[in-house]
């Protein structure tokens, strides 16, 4: 039976947590939390427009590709992001296959004016407070990691905080439950999280069954701005990129490339 990563990655995210909550409570945290500055609305800086938005993502490394950049100065990278075009920056706070932290979403968060997205393995509240604390403005909830009672609570407590979710899907099913509970920002991996396969072509498959209103993402595997106007082609609104933009020599450059498509 082959290891289910997605599995793996949850477990590994929930135990850190567990541990970061025995150093600061969860009352403690919801106060930072609530003392935040309000989330800024996500769903206006994302909304279908004329042309395709980008999500771009702070990413050091991750468990299907190793280590991609170093990336010392997380707020840098962030900068140039949001100077080259981007409408979000989503930062991987995972630590151990993505080499992230809070403290990689906290430099990002005072660096950009742009919405924020706390991309992680996000399974309780106590994750989505951390988030809000840190000044995140979007969480990541992966529909294949939470059953639905907790996808629906964890959507639900997000936006009571004022934030908003990306609802990541990779079928069918999924995406019919993230209909459900009424999302507003749904997105479509095309890396499997379970084998970390790549699938192009399943955004295109699965977009007509996101209803309209609802924003739209098309998640990994773009490497060349022919990739963006697929998606585009096939209805994203907007494109959440990392490697491609870590790994080249310029972001801005590339940004403004795979903006002009
Ligand atoms: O580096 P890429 O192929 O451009 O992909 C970015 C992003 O879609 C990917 O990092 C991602 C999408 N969903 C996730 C969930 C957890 C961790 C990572 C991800």
């Amino acid at each position: 039976m082959p290891v289910d990563l997605l599995a793996e990655l949850m477990a590994g995210a929930l135990d850190d947590a567990s541990a970061r909550e025995s150093a600061l409570d969860i009352a403690a945290l919801e106060a930072r939390a609530l003392a935040q500055t309000p989330a800024l609305d996500a769903l206006a800086a994302l909304a279908p427009a004329e042309t395709v938005k980008v999500i771009a993502e702070v990413k050091r490394a991750s468990p299907s590709r190793g280590e991609l950049a170093s990336i010392a100065d997380p707020a840098a990278l962030a900068s140039l992001y949001a100077s080259g075009g981007a409408s979000a920056i989503s930062v991987l706070t995972e630590g151990r296959r993505f080499k992230g932290s809070l403290a990689d979403l906290e430099a990002v968060r005072s660096a950009v004016d742009v919405p924020v997205l706390r991309k992680d393995f996000i399974g309780t509240e106590y994750q989505v407070l951390e988030a809000r604390a840190s000044g995140a403005d979007i969480v990541l909830l992966i529909v294949a990691a939470l059953d639905q009672l907790t996808l629906e609570r964890l959507h639900a407590f997000t936006t009571s905080l004022g934030m908003v979710a990306l609802v990541e899907t990779h079928d069918a099913v999924e995406v019919s439950r993230a209909v459900d509970i009424g999302a507003r920002i749904v997105g479509v991996n095309a890396r499997d999280l379970s084998t970390f396969e790549l699938d192009a072509d399943l955004f295109g498959r699965l977009s007509d069954r996101i209803p309209a209103g609802t924003i739209k993402v098309a998640e990994s595997a773009v490497k060349h701005p022919a990739d963006v106007a697929h998606y585009r082609a096939s209805g994203a609104d907007v494109v959440l990129i990392g490697e491609a933009l870590v790994t080249g020599d310029d972001p801005v450059t590339t940004l403004k490339e795979f903006l002009s498509v």
